[in-house]
């Protein structure tokens, strides 16, 4: 049996007890099937999670089913179940756990004046007998008794002391002391553990557990004061699921103690590794998406944007990371490309995208990253494929698009006035027709004073997404010869002038007479 099992003390290992398929079930909406939870605890117990809190035998059948499920998968962690401080749900909890290759009966009750008052309508004197029999029970079915004292926080101390010492004396193998409506603050927090532990006779015989809700944000910073204050236990759910605000992340912690070991000298059995799988795995059971910027296992929580600090992550990963993705099971660090990105960034992308492009071109190639990273939220490896690959095609173009306003009415005419450059010159040119697509392009044959033969015209979208770029592809056909033409932008209207403009240029390279035609058909 581990230490956790018997509740021998131990100064240096913080157990972790995971309450996800418990408290974190309590979430509104995140109730989880029989399967998802064998999934869930599978995790946990994979990952090294000390005591599994399965669920509430007594709330119904199904929990009762779940835990005893649990109980019986599971190869490694405790296994426990929540009862009230009533007989029936001790018995009902230790009928569930006893399934366990290490079972554990979790009794709770009420100890602040609010909740006695209010909750229990019991008085102080009633609850310290409730408390003296009702962990007896338990502790005739199970050697391994968790006692909790709900609202511990907002319970007077020397309360709170009788209440722990009376637990410990019908046999609690650990206390916990719950910050059930998230209403601590660190220093009290560590206090409260402190006072406790140093004042309550066989405090040193037992486990001090933290349980701490998120209300104030607090439940992280909560937890970990109240290991400085003496706790060995912590209660946490993956992802920080949980009532309300929910739990204090169990991803967090584990991190905390891990990253910042010079300051809190205490281990887990935490492989953490198997975090963002964990993660993942509570976010489909429990139908809760995990916050783009939640701590350890959030999207972006090793996801850079920022020039600066891509180019920092370039240089040297500590930069800008205190932990590795690879530490918490991410595969590699992102450096998302966006308006904020720098040269080092693009540069780098550039290179694993296969492009080694010179001074210049990577110079104009950076300006209409930067451009359309203005005009689109979301600027994807294929967008830069697509930029640099029409920066490319169009490079030598002599007849570039300046300027262009389409009008398009229903059922009416669509008009298009366009400027072009021509070697540098800036020649206008108006048509109407039938369409957005037809005026242009008649308008461009008017200004170049030529009159391709349109082949096929076609327009992808190089991503998803109403601001995806549309690359647009033109072949034209004049005297016998063929040309292509491609260009991406975020307008369909422009990428298909461009494309237009980009075959026109292509034609009259391979015709020989470069711009020379139009250069002329313009000054005539
Ligand atoms: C802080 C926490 O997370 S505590 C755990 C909270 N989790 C849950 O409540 C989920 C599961 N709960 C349930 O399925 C149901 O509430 C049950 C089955 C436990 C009880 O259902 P019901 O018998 O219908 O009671 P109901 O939920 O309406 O009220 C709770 C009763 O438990 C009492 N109670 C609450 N906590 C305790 C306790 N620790 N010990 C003894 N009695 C308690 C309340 O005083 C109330 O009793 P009353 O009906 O005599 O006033
Ligand atoms: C039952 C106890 C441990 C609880 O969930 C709380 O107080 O928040």
């Amino acid at each position: 049996m581990s230490a956790a099992a018997t509740g021998t003390s131990n100064t240096e290992r913080v157990f972790i007890f995971d309450t996800t398929l418990r408290d974190g079930e309590q979430s509104p909406g995140a109730t989880m099937t029989l399967d998802e939870k064998l999934q869930v605890a599978e995790a946990l117990d994979e990952m090294g999670v000390d005591i599994i809190e399965a669920g509430f035998p007594i709330a119904s059948n199904g929990d009762f089913e779940a835990v005893v499920a649990v109980a019986k998968h599971v190869k490694n962690a405790v296994v426990a179940g929540l009862a009230r401080a009533i007989p029936a749900d001790i018995a009902r909890a230790g009928e569930a756990v006893r399934h366990a290759r290490q079972g554990r009966i979790h009794t709770f009750v009420s100890t602040s004046p609010i909740h006695l008052a209010h909750q229990m309508k019991k008085t102080e004197e009633q609850v310290l007998e409730i408390i003296s029999a009702t962990v007896a029970q338990a502790r005739n079915l199970t050697d391994n008794v968790e006692w909790s004292a709900m609202d511990a926080t907002r319970t007077p101390i020397d309360y709170l002391a009788r209440c722990v010492e009376l637990a410990i004396r019908a046999g609690a193998t650990t206390i916990n002391l719950p910050d059930t409506v998230g209403y601590a603050v660190p220093e009290e927090h560590e206090a409260m553990f402190r006072s406790i532990i140093e004042r309550v006779p066989g405090a040193d015989t037992v486990i001090f557990s933290a349980h701490c809700h998120n209300d104030l944000g607090l439940a992280v910073a909560n937890s970990l004061a109240a290991v400085r204050g003496g706790a060995r236990q912590v209660e946490c759910t993956i992802n920080g699921l949980g009532e309300r605000a929910g739990n204090a992340a169990l991803e967090e912690i584990v991190m905390a103690l891990r990253t910042r070991a010079d300051a809190m000298p205490y281990a887990t059995n935490i492989e953490s590794t198997h975090l963002s799988r964990a993660s993942r795995i509570v976010s489909a059971a429990a139908n809760f998406p995990v916050q783009y910027n939640k701590a350890i296992v959030g999207k972006n929580a090793f996801a850079h944007e920022s020039g600066i600090h891509q180019d920092g992550m370039l240089k040297n990963a500590q930069t800008y990371e205190i932990m590795t993705p690879e530490s918490v099971g991410i595969k590699e660090t992102t450096l998302v490309m966006g308006k904020h990105s720098g040269r080092a960034a693009f540069k780098d992308k550039l290179r694993e995208l296969g492009y080694e492009l010179g001074e210049n071109a990577f110079q104009e190639a950076f300006q209409r990253f930067k451009d359309l990273a203005d005009r689109k939220k979301h600027v994807y490896d294929a967008d830069i494929v697509a930029l640099v690959d029409d920066e490319a095609g169009s490079v030598d173009d002599r007849i570039r698009l300046v300027d262009m306003e389409v009008v398009s009415k229903t059922g009416g005419m669509h008009r298009c006035d366009l400027v072009l450059s021509v070697d540098g010159r800036e020649v206008r040119a108006s048509f109407d027709g039938t369409g957005s697509v037809d005026a242009i392009f008649n308008a461009i044959k008017q200004a170049v004073g030529k009159d391709p033969h349109l082949v096929l015209y076609a327009v992808d979208g190089v991503t998803g997404g109403t601001d995806a770029q549309a690359s647009a592809h033109v072949r034209l056909e004049m005297n016998g010869r063929i040309a292509s033409g491609n260009a991406a932008e975020p307008d369909t209207l422009v990428a298909s002038a461009r494309a237009y403009l980009n075959a026109v240029n292509r034609l009259m390279i391979e015709r020989g007479a470069a711009a020379q035609g139009a250069t002329e058909a313009v000054a005539s």
